[in-house]
């Protein structure tokens, strides 16, 4: 079939088809193992398995099917290759790309907070991502350091996409997790379109330098609170560079935000870009 073609190996359709290596962690509706395919040239890959009972109880089996329908057809150095997927009676597994260096937010928790150097490459990765995602009309909408991986270049790949949609959309959902990432307009229940993705940019540029997100608070309701009336306080040794760029995402009007083009051409970004390599940082 044509997915053969487009696959760098010829399509596995079973567990049997690889050989299971070390547990990489757990994802929200299962594990992810390292793997490789028995064919050869052998590839690695990251199985993450799905328990298909969590997922009916959970009631999110459309989540499920639109993130593998939308993750299947990206293909960008940024985005978090989904090379195929099976399913037994009991699971779903998906054959992911492996991220050699891991979980972002594990390095950010780690080192407390990145330099501005890494932190404007990170975010020129990602609006280079969502330029790409917003053109094929995909919102990501879950943007936050726990979605974002790093591969052995220390270079980041988005990899969660249980939470995009395609463009535009005021889909309800229950939100678990953080809400340090969400934009006015989804906590007032508007309906909303790719801006949303250039809100949480702003968010996780303030984490990246900051090493906690600018609306945190105890509550939810506290949260909520701030990031409608976009009350947050610039770390005085955040560099005016990177001030700008945060000042000009977290605007409540979405019209208004930076757009993503600004960001890239922004002197925060290429400042760095045209000095070549980046220092050994991940
Ligand atoms: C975005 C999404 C929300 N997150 C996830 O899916 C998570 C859930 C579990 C793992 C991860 N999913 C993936 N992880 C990798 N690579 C990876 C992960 C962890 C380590 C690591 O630090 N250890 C093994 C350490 C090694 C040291 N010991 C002590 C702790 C674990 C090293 C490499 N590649 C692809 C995936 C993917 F996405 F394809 F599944």
């Amino acid at each position: 079939s044509d997915s053969e073609l487009e696959m760098p190996f010829k399509a596995p359709r079973s567990l049997l088809d690889f050989e299971i290596g070390k547990p990489l962690g757990r994802g929200k509706f299962g594990r992810v193992y390292l793997a490789r395919t028995k064919t050869s040239p052998r590839y690695i890959v990251a199985l993450k398995c799905l328990i298909k009972a969590e997922i009916l109880k959970d009631k999110v089996e459309k989540q499920v099917r639109r993130e593998i329908e939308i993750q299947q057809n990206l293909r960008h150095p940024h985005v978090l290759r989904l090379f195929t997927y099976f399913h037994d009676s009991k699971r779903i597994i998906l054959a992911l790309e492996f991220a050699n260096k891991g979980e972002l937010f594990k390095h950010l928790q780690r080192e407390g907070k990145f330099d501005d150097k890494r932190s404007s490459r990170y975010i020129a990765q990602m609006a280079d991502a969502l330029s790409y995602l917003h053109a094929k009309h995909v919102i990501h909408r879950d943007i936050k350091p726990e979605n974002l991986l790093l591969d052995a270049k220390g270079n980041l790949k988005i990899a969660d996409f249980g939470w995009s949609v395609h463009a535009p959309s005021n889909r309800r959902h229950t939100y678990c997790g953080t809400l340090d990432y969400l934009p006015p307009e989804i906590i007032l229940g508007k309906g909303y379109g790719h801006e949303v993705d250039l809100w949480a940019l702003g968010v996780l540029t303030y984490e990246f330098l900051c090493g906690s997100p600018p609306f945190e608070e105890d509550s939810q309701t506290g949260t909520q609170r701030r990031i409608c009336s976009a009350d947050y306080k610039m770390p005085d040794f955040f560099s005016p560079l990177a001030a700008n760029i945060i000042k000009r995402l977290l605007v409540l009007n979405p019209p208004d935000r930076m757009t993503l083009k600004e960001v890239l051409s922004s002197q925060w970004i290429t400042q760095y870009a045209s000095k070549g390599r980046t220092s050994g940082a991940s």
